[in-house]
């Protein structure tokens, strides 16, 4: 058996009539960075949803830890999803503006059936580098770095293997860009995590991952 924490073969992403993703296969090792690089549109997104089954792809194989993806149904996903988290590229977005930030961090494990303690969300922010008093705000009191920061508590809440990031710094300050990919290794240093990591800027992906596979039109054309 492979141990491979993704093996994505022949993937086929189609929306109507139009193929986004055409026979794309790659695999991600755990602890790895593989970049999936590529000018807009060329389906770099489609990839990543497809991978996370949040697009179901039209052919093709997601093995996820050894377990084939594509053909399980809603409710035999449910147990997997925590293991395989997105951070997506606007974090106002991704966080409910009427939700504190300790509410948004605790919800994963809640929709689990879980119930974290104050302890345990407070220590979520400060694994991400957030004061703990931040869990009181809501996202538009944090700044966009903040708020990702926020948004990557999240994604660790239910202690993932695989996190599948899209864009994660594209829309923040370049200022402040290089402290949340410094978490980023940091982490994945920490807790051995995978990183699918989807960045259309060549100068942060030569410095932040093991791998890159660049995407045209659909298609892998290197990687
Ligand atoms: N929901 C959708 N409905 C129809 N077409 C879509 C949809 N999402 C993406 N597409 C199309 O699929 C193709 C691939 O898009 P995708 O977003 O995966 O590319 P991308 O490389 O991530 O681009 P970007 O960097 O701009 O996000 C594009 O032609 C896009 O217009």
């Amino acid at each position: 058996m492979s141990d491979a924490l993704l093996d994505v073969r022949d993937l086929v992403v189609r929306y109507g009539d139009a193929t986004a993703v055409d026979h794309v296969s790659f695999t991600l090792a755990p602890g790895e960075t593989l970049a999936l690089n590529g000018p807009s549109g060329c389906g770099k997104s489609s990839t990543a949803l497809a991978v996370l089954q949040l697009r179901r792809p039209a052919s093709g194989e997601v093995r996820f830890e050894g377990q084939e993806l594509t053909t399980l149904s809603e409710p035999e996903l449910r147990p997997i999803r925590p293991r395989m988290q997105p951070v997506f590229q606007d974090p106002y977005g991704s966080l409910s503006p009427r939700h504190r930030i300790r509410d948004a961090v605790a919800e994963p494990l809640r929709i689990q059936g879980r119930r974290p303690t104050p302890d345990q969300v407070a220590e979520l922010l400060d694994r991400v580098g957030l004061d703990p008093a931040y869990g009181d705000r809501r996202p538009h009191e944090l700044s966009g770095g903040q708020c990702q920061r926020a948004g990557i508590a999240r994604a660790l809440a239910c202690e993932p293997h695989l996190l599948v990031l899209d864009e994660p710094v594209s829309s923040l300050d370049p200022s402040i860009r290089a402290g949340v990919l410094n978490l980023l290794a940091d982490l994945q240093d920490d807790l051995g995590l995978g990183y699918l990591f989807i960045c259309h800027d060549r100068a942060v992906v030569r410095r932040f991952a093991d791998r890159v596979m660049e995407m045209r039109d659909g298609r892998v054309i290197s990687g």
